[in-house]
């Protein structure tokens, strides 16, 4: 069977704020009315499943909704059965996605304890952040987030911060962007937020046309070559990852979305976040298993509609890293932010290659003195921020700067088919 990590809903999209923006308070309607809760049995037979399934590493991915509103008894509930059943399993992860609003000391000391990553999403500062994430009487919750990290840095969570790139804060990557160097946030993240209404208009809340590339060009020009060691930001060493490896470490840069399953409160499996809905309801964990829901043709399918159809995807040369972007931003075929991608790309590509040769040279070296005799083997140290913590098989210029992909040529999405017989299918 594949690898693939799970991103569990416990509380489906039942939250405590009203984030103008949020794509999955609405989903509560696909459950019926009243509260949503994921029950033991639920919760116990996702994790005997899962740790059946042999991998290098079980990641659990906890995020709603509101994860939080569970309660940490439901998490520690969550450890209980993954010691149970994954005693010989290998290593386990627990990351959690939270707004950070209920987080406190008793939140604090089991997130530490039990070794959770936190990921907590902060837009800028309060006056760029309270614009769009508010609660139901409309107050912004800005300052309960930081009520929250203050929990997080008390206790010593590992934590990063997940920022959403909307109509609020496109113009004010600068803003943003010191802002969370000043919190001392060094493990960043930055998604679009790419939205249509039934009409298929642009919803005035998410990103206007140009604004994407714009702020992530201003993002690097910020990071690079400054902080490219101090400060990791997600898209950033997926590019490195990439170009150092060959292999992304983001599904919207690799060439198929069968990466991971969304588990609803109810058991309900789906492929992506993005895309619970009946008609992607592959089955319920009860009832089946990984590897049942795996080989279904529905899921293959799925995981095939990542292939960018497009002529224009197919000539350009950006194609191996953008990989014609996550089919939700796609409109009409296209990505809704095809032209963002390549000024970003143009912009920064040749630092990018820079950067990952240097890095190269630097484990190169590293492993070269870990060789001699008498040296001591530098295991167990942290990765550099901004570099990739995969193995390192040498940069590989020009893979995203050739000639467009051929027909016969090796799929750029790294599987060994020819691209004809994978994305360019
Ligand atoms: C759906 S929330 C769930 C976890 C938690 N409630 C939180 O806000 O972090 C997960 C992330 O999705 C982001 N998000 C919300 N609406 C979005 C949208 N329309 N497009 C992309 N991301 C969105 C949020 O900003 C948040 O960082
Ligand atoms: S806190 Fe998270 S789940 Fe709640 S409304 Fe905001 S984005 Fe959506
Ligand atoms: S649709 Fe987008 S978010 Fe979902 S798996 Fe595919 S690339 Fe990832
Ligand atoms: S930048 Fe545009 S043309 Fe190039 S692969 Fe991405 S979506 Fe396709």
């Amino acid at each position: 069977m594949a690898n693939f990590s799970l991103l569990i809903k416990p509380a489906s999209g039942d939250c405590n704020l009203r984030c103008r923006y949020c794509f999955y308070l609405p989903k509560r309607e696909l459950f019926g009315p009243g509260a949503h809760r994921m029950s033991a049995e639920v919760l116990e037979t996702l994790t005997r499943k899962f740790l059946s399934v042999p991998m290098p590493v079980h990641t659990f991915g906890w995020q709603g909704g509101e994860p939080t509103l569970m309660g940490v008894e439901f998490y520690q509930q969550a450890v209980f059965f993954q010691r149970r059943y994954g005693a010989t399993c290998g290593p386990i992860a627990n990351s959690l996605q939270t707004n950070g609003t209920l987080l406190d000391a008793a939140w604090g000391r089991f997130l530490a304890q039990a070794q959770f990553l936190v990921g907590i999403s902060i837009d800028g500062p309060a006056e760029l952040h309270d614009i769009s994430r508010l609660h139901g009487d409309g107050r912004g919750s800005h300052a309960d987030v930081m009520r929250g990290l203050g929990v997080l840095r008390e206790h010593r969570v590992e934590h990063n911060v997940l920022t959403l790139v909307s109509h609020a804060n496109e113009d004010h990557a600068e803003t943003v962007y010191n802002y969370l160097g000043e919190l001392g946030v060094n493990y960043q993240q930055y998604i679009e937020c790419v939205e249509f209404g039934p009409d298929g208009q642009r919803q005035p809340f998410a990103l206007s046309p140009g604004k994407w590339g714009e702020f992530l060009c201003r993002i690097f020009d910020l990071w690079y070559p400054r902080d490219t060691r101090r400060v990791s930001i997600r898209l950033f060493d997926s590019i490195l990852s990439r170009l150092l490896t060959g292999a992304p470490t983001i599904c919207a840069m690799s060439g198929d979305c069968r990466n991971y399953f969304v588990i609803e409160h109810n058991g309900g499996v789906y492929p992506c976040d993005f895309q619970v809905r009946p008609e992607l309801l592959l089955g319920n964990i009860l009832t089946t298993d990984f590897s049942a829901l795996q080989q279904q043709e529905k899921y293959r399918c799925w995981g095939q509609q990542k292939n960018p159809h497009q002529a224009k995807c197919a000539a350009c040369r950006f194609l191996p890293l953008c990989m014609g972007d996550c089919p939700k931003n796609r409109h009409g075929g296209l990505s809704y932010l095809c032209e963002d991608w390549q000024v970003f790309y143009q912009h920064t590509i040749g630092r990018f290659e820079e950067l990952a040769a240097a890095l190269s040279a630097e484990q190169q070296a590293m492993a070269a003195a870990a060789q001699k005799p008498g040296a001591v083997p530098r295991t167990g140290q942290a990765a550099a921020p901004g570099a990739t913590s995969g193995a390192v098989a040498g940069p590989q210029p020009g893979a995203y700067s050739g000639p467009p992909v051929g027909r016969n040529d090796p799929c750029p999405c790294g599987s060994g088919k020819k691209y004809k017989k994978c994305c360019g299918k």
